[in-house]
């Protein structure tokens, strides 16, 4: 059975939404994460930071629907669930926005708002589409969570990278997600157009959501973040509260913390010993007839 969300507007900052307890994925032979224990909480920001091949979209993917788990449990509010489908995801509240965001191009920016769920009928029958009334709650909404475009009829093509994205979650927090997961939605992005994402990653989670971000980057993921989780190769090496953790340990331990150390003492032995070549060549050279 389905579990639903409870509503945003409802939930007290710091209730769990979801929570993963040991949880374990394997793709026939691979396993791709192993003992995963995260909680998503209304009014806060869970950070999953990890390198390439790390475990990130596996975890982001049981939550929206995509691949069930085959450990460990998930609860959302308090109630053991496996989703079979992202329909049974969203229906419960948890809304994803990947990086390539599934927008049509040429088609209005209110258009896109809308899709899927656009209003039809009204008072009057067979009256179709009641586009003025779409077209004026999507440039609210925009406009609610900071996002000015010129012309709610500009095809969404036409928007920034940045700006795409703020449509996208907007959109989920307009249509009642509890929970909003986005899929390293700064990984493509320059400083300026990041920083508006930042904003509006902040905007959902004072609406009371429990944000999930996906990043690479630990000084996007400190600007917005109340818990941080780092994934390597299918494991969590790090999980803390912002109280908890400094920037710096989280820049060490994503840049591959100890490792890095042991490739820096390897790189200089192996300089020592380029050296050492290199003196050996020069002697053999002098010592030439
Ligand atoms: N459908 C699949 N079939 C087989 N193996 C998979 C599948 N999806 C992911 N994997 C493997 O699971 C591991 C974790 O991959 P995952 O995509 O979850 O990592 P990620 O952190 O999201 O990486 P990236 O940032 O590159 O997307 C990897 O070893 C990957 O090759």
């Amino acid at each position: 059975m389905t579990e639903t969300v409870e509503s945003a507007s409802r939930v007290a900052t710091g209730v769990p939404l979801i929570e993963m307890i040991d949880v374990g994925k394997s793709y026939g032979a691979i396993r791709a994460i192993k003992g995963i224990s995260l909680t998503v909480r209304a009014g806060e920001v869970t950070c999953v930071l990890g390198d390439n091949g790390a475990g990130k979209s596996t975890l982001i993917k049981i939550m929206a629907g995509l691949h069930d788990h085959n450990e460990g449990t998930m609860l959302i509010s308090g109630k053991e669930t496996t989703f079979s489908s992202p329909r049974e995801a969203l229906a419960a509240g948890i809304a994803t926005v990947y990086q390539d965001l599934a927008v049509v191009g040429l088609m209005e920016t209110w258009r896109n708002f809308f899709l899927g769920a656009e209003l039809v009928g009204s008072r009057i029958p067979f009256s179709g589409l009641r586009i003025r009334e779409m077209k004026e709650i999507a440039d609210q909404e925009l406009r609610k969570m900071g996002v000015v475009v010129k012309d709610i009829d500009q095809p969404i093509g036409t928007l920034s990278g940045g700006q795409r994205q703020c449509v996208a979650i907007a959109r989920a927090v307009y249509f009642g997600a509890k929970v909003l997961i986005l899929d390293e939605p700064t990984a493509a992005l320059g400083v300026k157009q990041s920083g508006v994402v930042l904003k509006y990653t902040a905007a959902a989670r004072d609406a009371g959501l429990g944000v999930v971000f996906i990043t690479h980057n630990p000084h996007h993921a400190y600007m917005v973040g109340n818990h941080f989780t780092i994934l390597k190769l299918g494991q969590t090496v790090l999980d803390k509260r912002r109280d908890e953790v400094e920037l710096d340990e989280l820049t060490r331990q994503m840049a591959g913390g100890d490792e890095l150390t042991e490739l820096s003492h390897e790189l200089k032995a192996l300089g020592g010993m380029t050296s050492a070549i290199h003196t050996l060549d020069s002697e053999i050279e002098a010592n030439e007839p």
